[in-house]
This record gives C-alpha cells, structure tokens and sequence, in this order.
C-alpha cells in the first residue's frame, strides 16, 4: 500500500542514519562487531551508489559496561561518562575498520546540546559536517557523552538526529532500532499491528508508546516519535525500522514506518529557533495575537502582548506563549525584553507617540517568527 510513497526514500540524496544501542551491543556490555560490520556494509554500498550518509551512533555508553567490568548501564553520570569515554574509543576503532574495508574514511564528530543550541555553534558544526561531505568523509556522530552533563545533555540521540538532519537539510533520516516498526501498542501485546505510514500528527492518536524502551538504549519509542515529529515538519522524511532491515529501508522498500514530510524546509536560521533555540524569556499573547500569528501568519504587534517573562535583547529568540502557557511559536525579539515591557498593550501609532519612531513597528516580524 505504501510503496509508492516510499519513493521519498530511494530518491533521498542525502541521508542522516541514526542506529541505537541496542543494536550495536550484546549482552555483556560489548561491541557486537558483526551486526555493526552488516550496518556499515549497508551504508558502504549507499556510497558506492552516489548517497551522502552521516551516521549517528550511540552505543558509547553501552559499549563500555564490558570492558569497565559493570554489570549493566550505570544510571550515575561519572560512570556514564567513564563508560562513554572507553566505550567511544572501541565505536570509533570499529567503524574505522568496518568503513576501512570498503575504501572508505570516517570523521568522528562529538556533539554537546550547546554545539546545536547556541546559534553561533550550530553554524559551525553544519559547516564542519558538509565540509566532512565535500571531502568524501563518513561523519560518524555522537553526543559528546564524557563531558556531558545531566543538565546539558541531549540524553538521546534520536533528538540530535533529527537536529542534525535539519540542520544539513538531510533528504531522509533513518532510525533504526531493535523493533521492526511502530506499531498501534507495545510491540507483542494483543491486537498491536504494524503501521506503515505515518501522514501526519492525525495518525499518531491512540498509539501507545509509553513503554520504556531496551535496558542499554535511554529514549524509547517516545524520543523517536518526537523526533520523527521535528524532523518531518522541517521537511525530512523519516523511516524507523530495524537495524537488520537497514538496506530494504534505506532503500525505499515497504518495511518499518514511513514519517512522511508534513513542512516545508524553512531556512536554516528559522530551524533552529524552531527546534534546537534555548531561550531566556517569553512573551505572553492575548487569543487575538494567538489568532493573528498562528492562523494568520501575522506579524506580532505590541497591541496583543500581555506579558513579557525574563529577560532577552534586541535579536535573541523568545518564546511566544498564549495565556494558559502554551507554547505556540518562537520568534527574533524586535526588542528588549524592557523595552518590549513598555511597548506591550500599545498600538503602532500610540507607540510612536509616546515612545517615538524607533517603536512604531511590529514586536516580531513574520519573517523572524516560526508557529509551532
Ligand atoms: N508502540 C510501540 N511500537 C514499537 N516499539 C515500542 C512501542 N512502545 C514502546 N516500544 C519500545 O521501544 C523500544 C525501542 O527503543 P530503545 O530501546 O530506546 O531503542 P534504541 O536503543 O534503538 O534507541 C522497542 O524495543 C520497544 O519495546
Ligand atoms: N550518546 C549515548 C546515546 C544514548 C542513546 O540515545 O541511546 P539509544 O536510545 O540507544 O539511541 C551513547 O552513545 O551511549
């Protein structure tokens, strides 16, 4: 049924795969080079094939449990970070070889949430990557886990997958994990079934995805539903299927779940204060700004703010929040935070009025605000 909207994928030019632990590892907390040397066969003969492929790997953590002696997947973060350290190394050795034997090099980029949140870090490590491209290099990505910390780390990778597939404006992203597909309820339990499409977020209503997912994996099937979610509205499609189906899904055929693209690519500057911005402050729109920014697509005027929270300057990225909180766009603040507090409740011709010139403009213009 879905097969002709799989062409999406066997068109994709260039692909973000992102593989989990649980596929990488065996019991023991050790790299199962056979079934990371059948995943780089895969994504070898895609280059062969005139594919660009980035590979995210986690598998860190997971891979230094053996080798440290532990028993399972430490939950303290020095552990973690000791784990990640030994177990990045031994990641890195094998994929070097793997993609070896194909002809092929591999480039190891370590990413923290700051290299993704911080605007000017984003640019810098999107040029680092198409620079790895140009040059004919596989980049082989991970979070940067012995330096990461509880309160800025990413946790999984199947967010900074989807970043970093927007952020290259990837033609596809690939997850693949240790269960087939998504499926209507935990995968086994009765009358689960397959889904093989996923049109839009109307799709997704009713699925169970609570469980949690492997015991050597973190986000289960609730971070690759999100970032199925934030990739396809920046125009990526998206497969999740099994790592062992990683040739039939990269190539288009009919297995795991098809996300297919519900945006349009926005510019790389308005991805980013869609998905990976951290802001400091926000401001609160009446129901009319609500309307006029979210169905409209209207620029944001001082006349329907209520509220203005924290603090930002002229040009950061604020959230745009309706007055029960939530969240309904972010935008580049036309103003400070105290300026925007003496301009709210205000209209353009009261503005310039009272406050001059300068202020007889929007708060946010259309063009530097993203809904939602
Ligand atoms: N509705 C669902 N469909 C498919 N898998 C689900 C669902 N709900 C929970 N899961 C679980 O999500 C797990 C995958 O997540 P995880 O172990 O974090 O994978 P990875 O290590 O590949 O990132 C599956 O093993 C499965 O048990
Ligand atoms: N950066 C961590 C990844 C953790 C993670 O997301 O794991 P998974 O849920 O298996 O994709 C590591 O390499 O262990």
């Amino acid at each position: 049924m879905s097969e002709h909207l799989r062409h999406v994928m066997a068109h994709a030019r260039r692909v973000v795969v992102k593989v989990g632990s649980s596929s990488l590892t065996g019991p023991g907390g050790h790299l199962d080079e056979t079934r990371l040397g059948a995943l780089v066969d895969v994504l070898a003969r895609e280059r062969s094939g005139g594919r660009e492929v980035l590979l995210v790997t986690s598998g860190s953590i997971a891979a230094g449990i053996g080798p440290l002696g532990l028993t399972e997947r430490p939950t303290n973060l020095e552990l973690q970070q000791a784990a990640a350290s030994v177990g990045q190394g031994k990641l890195i050795h094998a994929y070097t070889q793997a993609f070896g034997r194909h002809g092929l090099d591999v480039g190891q980029v370590l990413l923290t949430s700051d290299d993704m949140v911080r605007r000017a870090h984003y640019g810098n490590a999107r040029r680092a990557l198409e620079s790895l491209l140009t040059l004919g290099v596989v980049p082989i990505i991970n979070e940067n886990d012995t330096v990461a910390t509880d309160e800025i780390r990413f946790g999984d990778n199947d967010r900074l997958a989807a970043l970093v597939a927007t952020a290259i404006a990837a033609d596809a992203l690939v997850l693949l994990t240790d269960v087939d597909a998504l499926y209507t309820a935990v995968p086994g339990s009765p009358g689960a079934h397959r889904i093989s499409v996923v049109h839009g977020p109307e799709d997704l209503g009713g699925i169970d995805i609570s469980r949690r997912g492997s015991s050597v994996g973190t986000g289960g099937m609730i971070t690759k539903v999100e970032a199925a979610s934030m990739a396809t509205t920046s125009g990526v499609a998206v497969v999740l299927a099994s790592a062992k189906d990683a040739g039939p899904a990269v190539a288009g055929e009919d297995v795991g779940t098809l996300f297919l693209p519900t945006g349009k690519r926005d510019t790389t500057r308005l991805q980013w204060l869609a998905h990976a911005a951290r802001t400091r402050g926000g401001i609160v729109l009446d129901d009319g700004a609500v309307r006029a920014v979210v169905s409209r697509r209207a620029s944001l005027l001082a006349a329907g703010v209520v509220e203005v929270r924290g603090q930002f300057e002229a040009g950061e990225p604020v959230d745009l929040l309706a007055t029960d909180g939530t969240l309904v766009a972010r935008g580049f603040a036309g103003f400070s935070a105290e300026e925007a507090g003496q301009m709210m409740g205000m209209s353009t011709d009261a503005l310039g009025e009272t406050l001059g010139e300068h202020y007889a403009r929007e708060l946010i213009h259309i063009d530097h605000l993203v809904v939602l």
